[in-house]
């Protein structure tokens, strides 16, 4: 018997997912077992005897899954973006029923995204003013993605945890939406033009200066380097792990 990992990709048709069935099979220690799409039984995952799960589906669907699979023992890489901290912690108390069995979520599995969101995080207790923008292709169904929220998230923490008070926004908003989303009091601006693929700019200002950081997917294979480290580690990971950065050692 092969020592390969068994991998099952969810949304297998999709863009992202047609990506990681192209880097599974091309990896010598991964076996795909089964491709599975809009339609399918998701008893095939289970039936391939599949050791992990990428789900890569859509926002609605993704949840279901992953609960259904935690109840088989499958272990989950979940790129799919759409999840609430009640969703999360929804999974997290059914893990805490299935010791042993890992799920992986990350907005972003590009290595240069997860730097971008952990020098952004670093740097927002040195400035007064900041703002997110992503930017991405128009066939992507959700705003903000999920990149931004995880990135305001942090921001906000880190704001928080340095004292400090509200980005400062003299703004009298004539029309709803002017000022974009309001995740944990980080402004986020939602761009969707054709020929992007996901890009995110974070702003920081000071009185007199700005830092930009920002970072670019230009191609889907950006993000499998990540999604590969996730299907190798999460067995070894047991329960909910949010976010790539956690096996970076950042
Ligand atoms: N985490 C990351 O790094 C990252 C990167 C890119 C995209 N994403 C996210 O991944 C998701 C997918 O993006 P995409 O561009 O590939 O979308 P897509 O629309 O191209 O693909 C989604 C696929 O899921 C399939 N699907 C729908 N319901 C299903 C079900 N019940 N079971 C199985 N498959 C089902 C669809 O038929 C489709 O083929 C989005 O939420 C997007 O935001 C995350
Ligand atoms: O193409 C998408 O859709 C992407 N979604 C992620 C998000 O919502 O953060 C990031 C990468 C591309």
């Amino acid at each position: 018997m092969s020592d390969a990992i068994r991998v099952a990709v969810l949304g297998a048709a999709g863009r992202m997912g047609a990506t990681v069935v192209r880097a599974v099979e091309a990896a010598p220690d991964l076996e795909l077992v089964a491709a599975v799409d809009a339609g399918d039984d998701l008893a095939a995952v289970t039936d391939a005897g599949a050791h992990v799960a990428v789900d890569f589906t859509v926002p609605s669907v993704t949840e279901g899954n992953v609960h259904a699979l935690v109840d088989a023992g499958v272990h989950l890489v979940v790129g799919t973006t759409g999840w609430d901290a009640g969703a999360l912690d929804r999974v997290r108390d059914h893990l805490a029923d299935r010791p042993g069995v890992g799920v992986l979520v990350a907005p972003n599995f590009a290595l240069g995204a997860v730097l971008a969101m952990a020098f952004a995080a670093r740097a927002a207790r040195w400035f007064e003013s900041v703002e997110v923008v992503e930017l991405h292709h128009p066939d992507k169904v959700d705003a903000p993605s999920g990149t931004a929220r995880h990135t305001a998230h942090a921001i906000a923490a880190a704001r928080a945890a340095a004292g400090l008070g509200p980005v400062p926004d003299a703004t009298e908003q004539s029309l709803d939406g002017a000022r974009g989303a309001d995740v944990d009091g980080v402004r986020v601006h939602a761009v969707r033009l054709r020929g992007l693929v996901a890009h995110e700019e974070i702003l920081l200002g000071n009185a007199g200066e700005q830092l930009t950081i920002r970072h670019d997917s230009f191609d889907r294979v950006s993000f499998m380097p990540g999604v590969l480290l996730g299907v190798r580690q999460v067995g070894r990971r047991p329960g909910l792990t949010v976010g790539l950065e956690h096996l970076l050692d950042l």
